[in-house]
């Protein structure tokens, strides 16, 4: 049974001017997927996220996990059910500026009540994996971007969720930093299992995904699955994002480091 099915995912603002973000978006994601979104600005990835991550709620169509749908808890059990299926890494780390890196790490695990002992033996196998351990006393203000990003990724997996939301995790470090942040969460894609549903508008980044959702106008537009180099990979995002307008003239003369 596939992990996530988005099913005619319609999504409509109301306003002034009502916006159809999403049009009838079907897809799904199997178990250890690591699968990017792309698409132009505007084109409903950020409103995907927040409909996947329930903080938000389509005006039509469903989303299910593993068979089961969100949509009929009430709001205490899916609080619940976001806290302990889902992790978030975002582009600004969003880490607690008053905790230390191993405090932001256990958070969640802290606010499930979880035995110290369970903590620490995460924390412990999270933070060797992830290169953390000589930082774990520091705050986030005493740290670089790639290691605040590597702290917000291990606080999104320390309660093994269902599924990693990650929106343009990369956004804010420089390609160094980024291309660790990738080869870690390809990393823990491989060995964990991790299933990660990434948004982001570049093409390295989703060069490292398995899958790539092309979305238009809030409309499925295109996928594409890696084979085995990601140089071609590469190339082939690139044509379709060709297809897709915008901004590919920009990246045509890259190749991967
Ligand atoms: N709360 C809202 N109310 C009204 N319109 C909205 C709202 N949020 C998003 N939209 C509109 O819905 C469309 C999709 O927006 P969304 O932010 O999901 O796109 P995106 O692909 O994430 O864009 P970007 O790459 O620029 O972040 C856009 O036209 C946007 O203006």
């Amino acid at each position: 049974m596939p992990i996530l099915q988005i099913q005619e995912a319609t999504k409509v603002y109301e306003g002034k001017v009502t916006k159809r973000a999403l049009n009838q978006l079907s897809f799904e994601v199997e178990k250890g997927e690591f699968i990017a979104i792309m698409g132009p600005s505007g084109s409903g990835k950020t409103t995907l996220l927040n409909m996947v991550s329930m903080i938000d709620t389509l005006t039509s169509g469903e989303i299910i996990f593993n068979g089961m749908k969100p949509q009929k808890l009430n709001s205490e059990e899916l609080a619940f059910f976001r806290r302990r299926q889902l992790g978030f890494i975002f582009q600004d780390f969003n880490l607690l500026p008053t905790l230390t890196v191993e405090e932001n790490i256990i958070l969640p695990l802290t606010l499930d009540e979880q035995p110290i002992a369970v903590m620490e033996e995460r924390l412990h196998h999270l933070s060797e994996l992830l290169e953390l351990t000589s930082i774990l006393v520091k705050r986030p203000n005493e740290i670089s971007g790639g290691q605040a990003q590597r702290t917000a990724i291990a606080r999104a997996l320390i309660h093994k969720p269902m599924l990693v939301l990650a929106d343009e995790p990369t956004g804010n470090l420089d390609s160094n930093a980024s291309r660790e942040v990738l080869e870690l969460l390809g990393k823990m894609n491989q060995d964990n299992n991790t299933t990660i549903l990434m948004v982001t508008h570049d093409p390295i980044a989703a060069s490292y995904c398995d899958r790539v959702i092309f979305i238009k106008d809030g409309e499925f537009f295109n996928e594409i699955y890696k084979d085995d180099r990601r140089q071609t990979f590469f190339q082939r995002i690139l044509n379709v994002l060709s297809l897709l307008g915008g901004h590919v003239g920009d990246f045509s003369s890259i190749r991967l480091p």
